[in-house]
């Protein structure tokens, strides 16, 4: 464990990462209700708000766009993804090397872990790879630990969830990114079983700015860091607004309804 709070990952301990690997992961569908989201620059814009600690992207984004972006903006080089095209068992193709990640500039890697697949002995192999190669680079690992796979009918289920948040402490990754589990007494426990590993909630499909933010408020009340979000921020048609809200919820330690009339 390296200690990332002194790293661009973190502002004031707490993580704001804004994850734009959709286009990868879902493919252009994600894109259909705001066309002008399928622009990376529109992400790397919002990503300059003063919220966001750092963006997540692919390589060939990473390669594409973050030269215009690196005095402005932290980059989390993504080293795995699958696309919506894949029908198989969950697994997760690694498609760029911590060595070009930190070439390209990145200060942090994330890795998808799907615990629970039929690949998770080559997923988290592949893991041990990336985390040690991050260890001497002095990145920060940020683990998408998410189970799944035909044995596990529901991937949110508390005992899932802290399930998914203690194999990224004991695997080694700094942050685990997990989606959340319902309830601040549920998230508690999964922050609990992460241990020193900081547990950010994963975004989810967009929802209303209210439903949103209590799920982002539930998980910093039960010691959750943070936030990894996508489409609840670049699927609405002002990405600033709601990043407003979170700076005020993440960093500020507003109420929902503070937060909601600072960004008004
Ligand atoms: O849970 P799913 O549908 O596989 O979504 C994966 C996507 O969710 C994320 O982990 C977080 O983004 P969202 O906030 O949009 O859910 C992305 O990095 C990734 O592309």
């Amino acid at each position: 464990m390296i200690p990332i709070d002194d790293t661009p990952l973190c502002r004031d301990g707490k993580v704001l990462i804004l994850a734009y690997d959709h286009g990868l992961e879902h493919g252009p569908v994600d894109f259909e209700g705001v066309p002008e989201s399928a622009d990376p620059e529109r992400t790397f814009e919002a990503a300059t708000h003063p919220a966001v600690t750092s963006v997540a992207v692919q390589k060939g984004i990473a390669e594409a766009y973050y030269p215009s972006y690196e005095d402005d903006v932290d980059l989390l080089a993504k080293l795995n993804g699958t696309s919506n095209l894949w029908m198989g068992e969950p697994d997760s193709a690694v498609n760029c090397s911590v060595e070009y990640a930190a070439e390209l500039g990145a200060s942090s890697v994330g890795f998808t872990v799907y615990g629970g697949s039929n690949h998770e002995i080559e997923m988290v192999e592949e893991f041990r790879e990336a985390q040690e190669a991050a260890r001497e680079h002095g990145m920060a690992v940020v683990m998408w630990s998410y189970p799944r796979g035909q044995g596990l009918k529901n991937d949110t289920k508390p005992s899932t969830i802290s399930y998914a948040a203690r194999l990224a402490l004991e695997l080694g990754a700094d942050v685990a990114k997990v989606k959340h589990p319902g309830s601040r007494e549920a998230m508690e426990d999964a922050v609990r079983m992460a241990g020193r590993t900081k547990v950010v909630m994963s975004g989810g499909s967009k929802t209303s700015d209210r439903a949103f933010l209590e799920s982002v408020k539930q998980t910093i009340d039960a010691g959750g860091k943070g936030l990894a979000v996508g489409r609840n921020v670049w699927q609405r048609e002002n990405p600033e607004r709601i990043l407003d809200a979170l700076e005020a919820v993440i960093f500020e330690e507003a109420t929902v309804d503070e937060a909601l009339e600072a960004a008004d």
